[in-house]
């Protein structure tokens, strides 16, 4: 019995289909620069890994190619569901849910909270219906795990009116992973997770820090939308509010204009100087003396290290700092560079164990008697097929 999962983004659909029951991931992959000409799909099998044209470069084609490998290894029959990422819930999703007409349009009715996302998500669940008909598709949201968050950490000092008309308030994003690691966490530290206050810190092209508290999210630095909070690939996080309306009137940009420049034009993108937002090459760069890598990876920590000290107070104790997200899990040098900073709180940094844990490699990286950080590999696709199979499981009392 296996559980197909899909993360459709604008351009790209990231896939992997798991059988839960035997802790495997069967085949996974990444189907890229949909909507554009020269779309490919490269799909892993184990040691495996090929590249297959996407002619047309649209979801339902690359569902088809998705459709022609799962047939060729002879697993189509066996799947029993499809678990989709879903990136903005809003306040009505705080689990996962079965998606039916009303669920697609409560999620239809979140895409004015996050447009580069939900409706990537909708024409991919859309597409998926009609290749993986006959199955339950289920909604895990990104969102749903910050939904626990309390008043004073998700209200925006706002007019009321934003927040009870237009949902203007913080909702917070990654929560898959966040969940994900804050268990793995507790187990590598053989603690109780309920007993645990944690700061996780989920590093990719979209980062995020949260408070974890006995497993539940009580803050996070992302906001009404993945654009709030540390500095990202090519996102800025946090800006000044009077932002949009100093470069209308400087440069006569519109606000469609700015929100763009902020979320693919900023972060360590522009501070590198248009090197671009790969921390392995900005690494690499600023170890050459590239000034303006050596900026973008110092402003990159600093704001990681400044997050995380707030998390600190809204957690009142921190058991342990979590690293991951492919920056976390794969950078000595950020997380080194990190806990230097951190020192204020207690950590020290063991240097040994933090050269080892590259390539997703899960361990402590903490001196011993400093208070614990540790890298975690994150398996968002392992977190959703669990939670399709729960929803089915408390559906219809079969497990997928
Ligand atoms: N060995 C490495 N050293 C430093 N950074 C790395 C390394 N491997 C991957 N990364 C960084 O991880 C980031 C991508 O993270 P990932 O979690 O894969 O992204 P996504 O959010 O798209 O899932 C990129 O900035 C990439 O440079
Ligand atoms: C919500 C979000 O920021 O997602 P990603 O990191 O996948 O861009
Ligand atoms: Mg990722």
């Amino acid at each position: 019995m296996l559980t197909l999962v899909l993360n459709c983004g604008s351009s790209s659909v990231k896939f992997a289909l798991l059988d839960l029951s035997a802790n495997l991931t069967l085949l996974s992959g990444l189907a890229e620069r949909l909507g554009q000409a020269g779309a490919v799909a490269t799909v892993s099998r184990s040691e495996d890994k090929r590249s297959v044209p996407v002619p047309g470069g649209s979801y339902a084609e690359a569902f088809e190619v998705l459709r022609a490998e799962l047939d060729a290894l002879g697993v189509r029959e066996q799947i029993r569901a499809v678990g989709h990422r879903v990136v903005h819930g809003g306040e009505r999703f705080s689990a996962p849910a079965l998606i039916d007409s009303e669920v697609m349009a409560a999620i239809r009715a979140c895409v004015p909270l996050a447009p580069l996302h939900n409706p990537a998500n909708l024409a991919g669940i859309e597409a998926a219906q009609e290749a993986f008909g006959g199955l339950p598709h289920v909604a895990v949201f990104d969102t749903a795990f910050h939904q626990t968050m309390p008043e004073v950490a998700f209200r925006y000092a706002v007019p009321e009116s934003w927040y009870v008309q237009h949902g203007v308030r913080r909702y917070g994003f990654h929560g898959t992973s966040h969940a994900y690691v804050a268990a793995e966490a507790a187990r590598m530290l053989a603690r109780p997770l309920e007993k645990l206050n944690l700061v996780t810190a989920h590093l990719g092209n979209g980062c995020s820090v949260a408070a974890v508290q006995g497993g539940r999210s009580v803050d996070t630095s992302m906001g009404l939308t993945p654009l709030e909070g540390l500095v990202m690939g090519t996102r800025s996080g946090n800006v000044d509010p009077g932002l949009h309306e100093f470069m209308a009137r400087q440069a006569g940009l519109s606000l469609t204009q700015v929100t763009t420049a902020l979320n693919k034009e900023s972060g360590l993108s522009s501070l590198s100087g248009g090197l671009g937002s790969d921390m392995r090459e900005l690494e690499a760069a600023a170890g050459r003396g590239h000034t303006g890598a050596r900026l973008a990876v110092a402003a990159f920590v600093y704001r990681l290290a400044k997050e995380v000290a707030g998390m600190a107070v809204a957690l009142g104790r921190v058991d342990a700092l979590v690293f991951t997200g492919g920056i976390g899990e794969n950078s000595a040098t950020v997380r080194a560079a990190t806990l230097e900073q951190l020192g204020v709180l207690g950590f020290r940094l063991d240097p040994q164990a933090n050269a080892q844990a590259v390539r997703g490699q899960s361990g402590l990286i903490s001196w011993p008697g400093s208070v614990p950080a540790l890298v975690v590999k994150t398996n968002e696709e392992l977190s959703i097929a669990r939670q399709t199979q729960q929803v089915l499981a408390a559906q219809t009392g079969v497990r997928a």
